[in-house]
């Protein structure tokens, strides 16, 4: 095609809004808990991959939420930032106190419009549950200029109910209306058709952005959001890497990545900087513990891989044999800037830039000395190294008092007359340094009892993942856990180069951020 012929196309390519839910829906995955400065990141992270819209999180629901939706409203600017509330005065108003500072304060309102959900979940007829959505679409609008109005389950529906209470709440005021596969239930023709539907029997429809939001239990979920933008639908919703709920939402990159790989065929575009996609996908794996599938689409590691023989032939004589997307489209570098014991604060710097964070200098600085502190225990440094790196300087600079691993030294033993025995010392969040001695079945669990023995609160641990990120013998150990720290889930992380001290860090990191929760919940209260 000419340069002129692609111009043309774009101009006549409709726009597709990308609607970013990782922060709220994302994070209703089990055991994911972010706390506010890690919001804040991946929102920075989001806010450069181009999506027009993010949802910090559901106001009303936490304490944590309130604080992390505010914190985004009051920084993101050139996206716009929406938070979730339920069709209630209280959760609107708590809506509006996060979400003032921001540059185009947007409110997304739901209520459930199936018999099923009507019936038993809210114990409301269909005449309430249409009263409602437009009282509280009128009272949004007192303060919003985009009120988001979203009929949850609404495959399974009736549509002729949609189509009565979708006319009445555009005229109310809904300046966007969603209709969400919340179970995942439909089917990409099905779900297509009901838009078509709606599009052809609600009079003011053409008033409003129609927009999906999809789940993925029975895979479907990308596939039914492609069918609805065929079907006339401008705005979708989902999050980076599929996250979400049960089997999570539609995954944003595929269905991005789709619309420019198949532009022959969708005469549709979106704004994502593509090659953003990788560096976000891998700051949101890292920060809520959930680990991308090698095989995933579009930024699995594995998605660029060739294995069988056949396939490096045909590759190395014309990639585009089996290479439908190029790696670097998505931000997959395959040659950058490699870093090492010799390396200066330049190239340095550069690197950060390379993997998308900005430092202020104070952090800069601390992240080199920590960077020069591992060349001397590793000769090669991966980007891996280094973002995760980035990533504990960045996210973990809250102010709050946390407990700090002085000391630790593990006796391993095999066998009867060898006990696996650790002996921890720790500083408490009041300073305080204690010391303890523990057995084990095996190495980490010596050293889990131990630390749990000085720890304060209760815990007690749900999930244990240990991997290894870089290559080679001196690859960084990560360890991933979830532990119930005094009746809660949370997710904590540790990189180390050594396996054991992996282990005690993400121990250690999962109590800081049940610390952290607990401070915001101090700090103020969302209840206005
Ligand atoms: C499809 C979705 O993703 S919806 C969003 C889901 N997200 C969340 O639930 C976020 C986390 N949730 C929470 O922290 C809590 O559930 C809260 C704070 C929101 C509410 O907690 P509680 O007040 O203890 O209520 P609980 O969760 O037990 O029950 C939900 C209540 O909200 C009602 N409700 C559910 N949806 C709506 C709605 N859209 N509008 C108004 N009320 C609703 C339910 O009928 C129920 O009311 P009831 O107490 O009169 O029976
Ligand atoms: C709140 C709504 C839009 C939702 O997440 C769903 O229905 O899945
Ligand atoms: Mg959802």
């Amino acid at each position: 095609m000419t340069f002129w012929k692609k111009k043309r196309r774009k101009e006549i390519m409709a726009e597709i809004k990308i609607f970013d839910t990782t922060l709220r829906d994302g994070e209703q995955t089990p055991g994911v808990n972010l706390n506010v400065m890690e919001k804040l990141e991946i929102a920075r992270h989001l806010e450069r991959l181009g999506v027009d819209r993010i949802e910090a999180g559901f106001p009303a629901s936490s304490e944590g939420d309130f604080q992390a939706v505010k914190a985004i409203a009051d920084t993101i600017k050139e996206t716009s930032v929406i938070a979730l509330a339920r069709t209630s005065k209280q959760d609107i108003d708590i809506a509006w106190e996060a979400l003032k500072g921001a540059e185009e304060p947007a409110i997304h309102v739901f209520l459930a419009t199936s018999p099923i959900h009507m019936q038993y979940k809210l114990n409301m007829t269909p005449e309430e549950v249409m009263d409602t959505s437009v009282n509280m679409v009128k009272y949004a609008r007192q303060r919003f200029s985009i009120v988001e109005w979203s009929a949850e389950d609404a495959t399974r529906s009736d549509w002729d109910f949609l189509v009565e209470i979708i006319e009445k709440v555009i005229d109310a005021g809904a300046t966007v209306i969603n209709l969400p596969d919340t179970v995942g239930y439909t089917m990409p023709e099905e779900y297509g058709n009901m838009f078509k539907y709606i599009r052809d029997r609600v009079p003011n429809i053409d008033k409003v952005t129609l927009s999906c939001h999809c789940h993925d239990d029975l895979g479907m979920a990308v596939a039914n959001s492609l069918a609805a933008i065929q079907n006339g639908v401008t705005q979708v919703e989902g999050t980076i890497n599929g996250i979400g709920e049960r089997a999570g939402n539609a995954a944003l990159e595929e269905i991005a990545v789709a619309l420019k790989i198949r532009s022959d065929f969708y005469p549709y575009h979106t704004n994502l900087k593509l090659d953003e996609l990788k560096r976000t996908s891998d700051l949101i794996a890292k920060l809520t513990g959930v680990t991308v599938q090698p095989n995933k689409a579009v930024i699995g590691r594995h998605a660029y891989a060739h294995e069988s023989g056949i396939h490096q032939d045909g590759v190395l004589k014309n990639t585009l044999t089996y290479e439908i997307i190029t790696p670097e489209l998505v931000g997959v570098k395959s040659n950058s800037l490699v870093l090492g014991k010799h390396s200066g604060r330049h190239a340095f710097k550069e690197k950060v830039k390379e993997l998308g964070f900005n430092l202020i200098d104070e952090k800069l600085n601390e992240a080199f000395k920590q960077f020069k502190q591992l060349t001397d225990r590793k000769k090669e440094i991966s980007d891996d190294d280094i973002f995760a790196i980035l990533m504990e300087i960045t996210t973990n600079s809250h102010p709050v008092k946390k407990y700090e691993m002085e000391m630790f030294q593990v006796q391993y033993g095999s066998g009867t007359t060898n006990i696996p025995t650790a002996t921890v010392s720790i500083k408490r969040p009041d300073e305080q340094i204690v010391q303890t001695a523990c057995t084990g079945n095996g190495s980490v669990e010596a050293l889990y009892k131990a630390i749990a023995d000085l720890i304060i609160e209760d815990t007690k641990l749900l999930d244990y993942q240990i991997s290894s990120i870089g290559g080679g013998k001196d690859a960084l150990a990560v360890s991933n856990i979830q532990l119930n720290v005094n009746g809660e889930a949370f997710n904590g992380r540790g990189t180390a180069s050594d396996v054991l001290e992996a282990s005690a860090n993400a121990y250690i990191n999962a109590v800081n951020r049940y610390l952290i929760k607990q401070s915001t919940k101090q700090e103020s209260p969302a209840t206005i």
